[in-house]
């Protein structure tokens, strides 16, 4: 029997971050008769949270508060994770695969000697009980299967890796809730944040969370309003290729791809994107690809389920028109 330790992002205002119950979910299926226990590092108000972590199986939250200390300081949430496997004894320490998390993960493996998985799209237990985690390296041109030979195993999961699923709804736990303070270590602030911009507020989901993602390459030539048309048809974040966003033409952080955001949703759009390997490294799980490009050579029909040869500024109003027309009849 384990006890699987899960981290608990939230937003500030103690919302739980999307894709957090995926994580509950899979370290059910690891804890094998174990319990799970939740990490809240921080001081916002985790009560609301007690009820839906309880409905997917979660048994006893920690809420570690960091007091003056700035816990979103990755070294600091390093140190509340070191000091939540000890409180605990967790064998498995589960969380979100963010570039935070990364970070604090490593720290954690530094201090602890634990052995780290990230961007896992799975994870389990083989046959001799060890944590066995997959995930795809090299641009996506292979799918590893990594298992964790430490006391310790972090994995670090994908969004959308796992399907949530509730604890039967006549058993939901109560979960306990036990509180506790850190002692900050001086290593962990000796860089700080001096100041936060919160990014401009949008009504589309996620790019790294998101069921539906609209991509778009040097082929929109700058122009993104047909890809935001249909992105907004059908609720999708909006994703760019390196091209896209090292012309300024769209933000760093719309960038899928080896040196961007890995996504991994159910439905993949992309219009004038070539297909590049870089590229390829951060879309190649999703879900079903479909391909609107000009040249009937591009490497993206490779991958994609499904495609059409023609141009994004005709094709993309076409379909958004069409859908529209769909949901109204
Ligand atoms: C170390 C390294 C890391 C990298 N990391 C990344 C990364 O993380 N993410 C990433 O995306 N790239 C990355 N790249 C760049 C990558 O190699 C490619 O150059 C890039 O992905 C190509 O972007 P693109 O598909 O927009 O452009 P292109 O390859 O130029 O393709 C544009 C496509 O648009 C099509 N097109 C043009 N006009 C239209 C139209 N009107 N309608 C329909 N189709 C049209 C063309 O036929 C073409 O296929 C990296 C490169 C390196 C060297």
């Amino acid at each position: 029997m384990a006890t699987v330790l899960v981290l608990l992002d939230h937003a500030e205002t103690g919302a739980l971050r999307g894709n957090v119950l995926e994580l509950a979910t899979a370290a059910r299926d690891l804890a094998d008769g174990g319990e799970v226990h939740g990490l809240w590092v921080g001081d916002e108000p985790v009560d609301p949270a007690l009820p839906v972590l309880g409905r997917h199986g979660v048994a006893v939250v920690h809420q570690v508060s960091t007091g003056a200390v700035d816990a979103r300081l990755t070294p600091v949430l390093a140190e509340a994770l070191a000091d939540a496997v000890r409180e605990t004894g967790a064998t498995v320490l589960l969380a979100l695969s963010t570039f935070e998390n990364k970070e604090a993960a490593a720290r954690l493996a530094v201090a602890t000697g634990a052995g780290v998985v990230t961007d896992a799209a799975a994870v389990e237990r083989d046959a001799e009980g060890r944590v066995v985690a997959s995930k795809t390296v090299l641009a996506g041109t292979w799918t590893t299967r990594c298992a964790v030979r430490t006391d310790l195993a972090v994995v670090l999961l994908k969004a959308g890796a796992v399907v949530s699923r509730h604890v039967d709804e006549e058993a939901p736990l109560a979960p306990e809730l036990r509180t506790r303070a850190l002692a900050v270590s001086e290593r962990a602030t000796r860089a700080v944040v001096v100041r936060r911009t919160p990014a401009e507020p949008s009504d589309r989901p996620d790019l790294s969370s998101a069921d539906v993602v609209v991509v778009g390459g040097r082929g929109t030539e700058g122009d993104f309003a047909p890809l935001e048309a249909l992105a907004d048809e059908v609720g999708a974040a909006i994703g760019s290729t390196r091209v896209a966003t090292d012309e300024g033409w769209i933000g760093h952080e719309t960038q899928i791809g080896q040196t961007g955001v890995t996504v991994s949703p159910r439905l993949y759009i992309g219009a004038g994107v070539s297909g590049a390997v870089h590229h390829r490294g951060g879309m190649q799980a999703s879900g079903t690809i479909v391909a609107v490009n000009a040249d009937p050579e591009a490497p993206i029909f490779e991958i994609a389920d499904f495609g059409i040869v023609g141009d994004l500024f005709t094709v993309l109003p076409q379909v958004t028109e069409e859908l529209r027309r769909l949901r109204q009849g």
